[in-house]
């Protein structure tokens, strides 16, 4: 039951998925979880300029670590499917963001803050990449990302020949810090 500052939500679970969750109370962002097949490991994004090297770097790694490469999915970017799928409200949408610990260890999210839209109903997925020198592998129920839930209001467009002016006017990119 919806209670004031608080917003009904359904979600499906996608077979072999996790519902995301609020790990602490006051936390904002519900973390969401990996729902993966097979391991998952993200090169490193440098290593793509010598792709021949690629598989070489990766199974020295993998023997060090003692890991079969041929058992691993590799990629250099990857969506990431997170065993949900979602029915948010008209003019509400839902963001998934990094994890600021995950972040540190040099996963990266292209597109973030993702939106997902509305009126989606497939899985919802993270988009992400390896920024560190190091191969970087994600395993399914890893918790991988956090969404957040967002109004967004319907614009209607106005075609106007004349806009009001402002402070700012048409100044850009780091304007303020010049003379
Ligand atoms: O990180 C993401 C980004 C998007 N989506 C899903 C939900 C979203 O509603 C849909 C479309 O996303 P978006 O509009 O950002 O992608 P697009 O490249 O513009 O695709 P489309 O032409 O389908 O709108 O894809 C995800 O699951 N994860």
């Amino acid at each position: 039951m919806e209670k004031p500052g608080q917003l009904d939500v359904k979600f499906q679970l996608i077979e072999g998925g996790i519902m995301p969750r609020y790990t602490y109370e006051g936390d904002a962002g519900l973390d969401c979880y990996a729902r993966m097949e097979q391991d998952l490991v993200l090169l490193p994004c440098h290593w793509a300029y010598d792709e021949d090297r690629a598989s070489h770097r990766l199974e020295r790694w993998c023997d060090e670590r003692q890991l079969d490469p041929s058992q691993l999915r590799q990629a250099f970017i990857h969506a990431v499917p997170l065993g949900i799928a979602m029915e948010l409200p008209d003019g509400y949408e839902a963001q998934i963001r990094p994890r600021s610990g995950l972040s540190l260890q040099g996963l990266f999210c292209p597109n973030s803050p993702a939106t997902i839209d509305s009126g989606y109903r497939g899985e919802v997925h993270f988009i992400c990449a390896n920024l560190k020198a190091e191969p970087f592998v994600i395993r399914n129920a890893d918790r991988i990302c956090q969404m957040l839930i967002f109004p967004v209001p319907r614009v209607n467009l106005v075609p106007s020949d004349q806009l009001a002016t402002s402070s700012r006017g048409t100044r850009r990119f780091g304007s303020s810090g010049k003379e």
